[in-house]
């Protein structure tokens, strides 16, 4: 399978796409679009992305594009522990505390606010597609004082020098990164991270209808469907017109979701299923596994 997923080479995603599909060919591309727009002019079979950090929380890039760009199943969701590092060119590596500016993805640089905050409080934070691109950049300049915020093994492809480990503001720092195709095929894999399946779905809801969210969320709670994420982003039509995106705790089943899905609808909003996907759970330990 070609798997393609947000690069360079060394990114967190590339992390959680070698972890999950060890036999796979990896195609990175420089953007989350870039990513989506291969999978579904069919350059690859599948595509990871960032959906959603702990500390951060969605990276709305990947919503935004989903939902108004191209609208492709989610076949399946793997979980990764983060955990970034400060890392310079080793010529900077003794003098680190000097450097200028800090670069990496914005997500990445949130996650580290304290430290930044405490440590490297004059430097300028520069926003970079992803953490790995932030090294390489890194690498390619030598002789500025930059430091780039990225994984260990981003680190080793670009001969940089990690000079503070662990650099997150909290301990429990994980990211969902979601696998999507251009048709809704499962993935074909028996792997021991499986930790559970959902259901995300997309909600309109009608116009200034009164109580229309609590109707919405009732559907499910007297069904005992147990939500685990419900999130609003901008439907992009107006101020105020916003669309909520909704994970169910489990498989779509013949019953119970789908009579939620006509409950809602008959209240007059509109539902999208984006995907019904087993998730994948890698600890740190799984995280070394090639
Ligand atoms: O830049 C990377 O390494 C990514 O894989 C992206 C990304 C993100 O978008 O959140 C993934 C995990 C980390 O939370 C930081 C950055």
């Amino acid at each position: 399978m070609k798997i393609g997923y947000l690069g360079p080479k060394a990114t967190f995603t590339d992390l959680a796409v070698t972890t999950m599909f060890p036999h796979s060919e990896k195609i990175p591309y420089d953007t989350i679009p870039e990513c989506i727009d291969a999978v579904s002019e069919g350059k690859v079979d599948a595509g990871v992305v960032p959906l959603e950090n702990a500390l951060e929380g969605s990276v709305n890039l990947t919503l935004d594009y989903l939902i108004h760009e191209q609208l492709l199943p989610i076949v399946g969701e793997i979980i990764a522990p983060i955990q970034q590092h400060l890392m310079v060119h080793p010529y900077h590596a003794h003098h680190w505390r000097e450097i200028k500016e800090v670069y990496s993805h914005s997500h990445a640089i949130a996650q580290c606010h304290k430290f930044l905050h405490t440590s490297l409080k004059n430097a300028k934070q520069v926003y970079m597609t992803s953490t790995s691109a932030a090294a390489k950049f890194v690498s390619e300049h030598p002789h500025l004082p930059i430091a780039a915020i990225a994984n260990r093994l981003a680190a080793q492809e670009y001969g940089l020098t990690i000079v503070r480990e662990n650099i997150h503001d909290y301990d429990y720092n994980h990211t969902r990164f979601i696998v999507v195709r251009k048709q809704n095929k499962p993935l074909d894999i028996d792997s021991p991270l499986y930790a559970g399946d959902k259901t995300t779905i997309v909600v309109m809801l009608p116009k200034d209808q009164p109580g229309a969210l609590h109707q919405v969320l009732s559907a499910f709670a007297w069904r005992k469907l147990n939500l685990t994420k419900i999130e609003s982003r901008p439907a992009k039509t107006g101020l105020g017109n916003y669309f909520f995106i909704i994970d169910i705790d489990q498989k779509m089943d013949e019953v119970l979701i789908p009579g939620a899905i006509a409950e809602i609808e008959a209240l007059g909003c509109s539902v999208q299923v984006l995907g019904s996907y087993p998730y994948y759970s890698i600890t740190k330990e799984a995280k070394n596994v090639k």
